[in-house]
């Protein structure tokens, strides 16, 4: 079973959650991906979702499947987002943000009952941080921002190097026209100091750390799909 077959088998498990007549939050990135082509399904078989897109990527694809999309201006309140993470922990804290879409994530999952993750089981570990967290940035400022951003990290007891995300040669930009600093970190020490120090620092407009967010994980593994709850 590859990794891809895994994301999938997650993203199928995830179906279970949803119901025709439901308000969606659809998430981004590659394994989102595969549950975002599973409403698509779902809506040829007749049944009736209307969708938040986390990105423009996901907004093609679901245009493309003929999915009905709302925004949040509409439909302020979703009944679940179902999305991938790039790391997750036991307490289902999770680093998002590797494929730069954190913010809008973070808004549509927060404006819904329910945030489902999926996952394949490499997502899974004992502390944050092995992947570096994507910290999303205002361009103006961008070196004071970077600055204040180590110090939230040294209060938080957390220590790493801040890189500017880059795409073919130039600073890579969000769908919100921000740029991204990734923090390789190693271990994140308390994350929820970590989360609280970075949103305090103008300039931030959001942190990849979402916590209290998720209350089910949806992780494939190769004997099968395990399901935490919180
Ligand atoms: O910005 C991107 C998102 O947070 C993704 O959900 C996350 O990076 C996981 O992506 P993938 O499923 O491709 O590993």
């Amino acid at each position: 079973m590859t990794s891809d077959d895994r994301k999938k088998a997650a993203a199928l498990a995830a179906v279970a959650y949803i119901s025709s007549g439901m308000k969606l939050g659809l998430g981004t990135g590659s394994t989102a991906k595969h549950f975002v082509d599973a409403v698509g399904e779902k809506v040829k078989q007749g049944w009736d979702l209307v969708c938040v897109p986390t990105s423009e990527a996901t907004r093609k694809q679901a245009e493309s499947l003929g999915i009905r999309l709302t925004t949040l201006d509409e439909t302020p309140v979703l009944d679940v987002t179902v999305d991938g993470a790039d790391e997750l922990d036991s307490e289902l804290r999770l680093i998002k943000g590797g494929g730069g879409a954190l913010l809008r994530e973070k808004i549509v999952a927060s404006s819904s009952r329910q945030m489902i993750v999926i996952a394949d089981d490499s997502k899974k570990v004992a502390t944050l941080g092995k992947y570096p967290l994507p910290v999303e940035v205002v361009p103006f400022g961008l070196k004071a921002t970077g600055i204040k951003i180590d110090q939230a990290l040294a209060w938080s007891g957390n220590k790493g190097p801040l890189i500017v995300r880059m795409r073919d040669g130039k600073p890579f930009v969000t769908d919100n026209g921000n740029v991204i600093l990734d923090c390789a970190l190693g271990h994140i020490h308390n994350p929820e100091k970590l989360a609280a120090a970075l949103s305090s620092i103008p300039g931030v407009v959001e942190h990849g750390l979402f916590i209290g967010m998720a209350s089910i994980a949806i992780i494939a593994t190769e004997n099968g799909v395990e399901t935490l709850k919180k």
